[in-house]
């Protein structure tokens, strides 16, 4: 049996999408966390150059949601959401349903995306709703600060003296900090992201996805995201989602909800709006590029024994258009 997988980015995250519906049977769970270890290793150990986790995209049985998306992040473990990817899978399911807009099955809840304008030519662009959004310690599987319900823009003296972190699930859960351009480019990050994620630690036992984040002016920000399951990443969807709540809730004297943020990352650029519903809840749009790098098929058996010999490719020249678009971004 052959398994037919697109590669795909959003802001540089990036991912193989695989479409479960191409096989008579679904592959199991074992299967699925096998595949995304296998082929995402970086430095020639994996699928070409690897990938930040697999997209597992299915039928949905919900009504009015038109397929599934499930997250295995390189490590094999399953996430709740991906902002980044989701965009992808809303490409791929949009254009297989021949449909703009529309919804899509997530772990917690099913999502609306749409097709925006293309960012640039050959580069196209989705929106997509990031929700629900927590700061309960129990949802984040936190315990902080003599078990504190919840941190907002507080230290937490166990991990730093001096930053000030806020958690939030969205709903896979984030630890932010706002810092200066020192420390978002310094070891810090990679020091505490490492510490939480090493499965041993007593404040996230589940890990976390750690994002530092610096304001470049009103209504612009660069995260850089240590992500949970995988490492440092080019872009995290949710991690930008989630610092731009944060930047419109400790930054109410100079931004506002429904305001469009610039965010930049070490891949590219999203756009964000922050909204807060009827209900006080917030929600957040992500809108960014939903890029398919190439086309790869393989043996399933081979792929699931790491044997990538046979794997062959047809590449759809969207990464040159993607890199021209990133190059011509004005830099800070
Ligand atoms: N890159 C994703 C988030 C992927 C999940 C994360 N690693 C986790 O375990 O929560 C995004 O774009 O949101």
């Amino acid at each position: 049996m052959v398994v037919k997988m697109i590669k795909v980015h959003g802001s540089g995250n990036d991912f193989y999408l695989l479409d479960q519906t191409q096989f008579p049977e679904p592959l199991t769970d074992a299967e699925l966390k096998q595949l995304a270890i296998n082929s995402c290793k970086r430095d020639g150990a994996g699928l070409f150059e690897g990938a930040d986790g697999v997209l597992v995209v299915d039928k949905s049985a919900h009504p009015g949601a038109l397929g599934r998306m499930r997250v295995i992040n390189a490590d094999g473990t399953e996430a709740s959401m991906c902002g980044n990817g989701l965009r992808t899978v809303a490409r791929y399911l949009g254009t297989q349903n021949s449909t703009d807009a529309f919804r899509v099955q997530t772990m917690y809840a099913d999502l609306k995306v749409q097709a925006v304008p293309d960012f640039a030519t050959h580069v196209p662009a989705f929106s997509v709703e990031i929700s629900p959004v927590s700061f309960d310690a129990q949802t984040l599987g936190m315990h902080a600060n003599h078990d504190a319900a919840t941190i907002i823009n507080e230290t937490i003296p166990a991990l730093s003296d001096t930053l000030k972190f806020s958690a939030v699930a969205v709903p896979n859960p984030h630890l932010i900090a706002f810092v200066d351009h020192e420390t978002l480019m310094g070891p810090e990050l990679g020091r505490i992201g490492q510490w939480m994620n090493d499965g041993k630690n007593e404040i996230f036992p589940d890990g976390v996805n750690v994002s530092f984040v610096e304001v470049l002016g009103q209504n612009s920000i660069f995260v850089r995201t240590f992500e949970r399951g995988v490492g440092f990443t080019n872009a995290c969807g949710t991690a930008m989602s989630a610092s731009s709540l944060m930047y419109v809730l400790l930054h109410q004297d100079s931004t506002d909800f429904n305001q469009e943020i610039h965010v930049t990352n070490p891949g590219g650029m999203v756009k964000t709006v922050v909204h807060q519903g009827a209900d006080e809840e917030y929600w957040m749009e992500l809108i960014g590029n939903a890029t398919f790098v190439k086309i790869v098929t393989l043996p399933v058996a081979e792929a699931l024994a790491a044997d990538f010999s046979q794997a062959s490719v047809t590449v759809t020249g969207e990464q040159t258009a993607y890199e021209d678009f990133v190059a011509a971004l004005p830099t800070a």
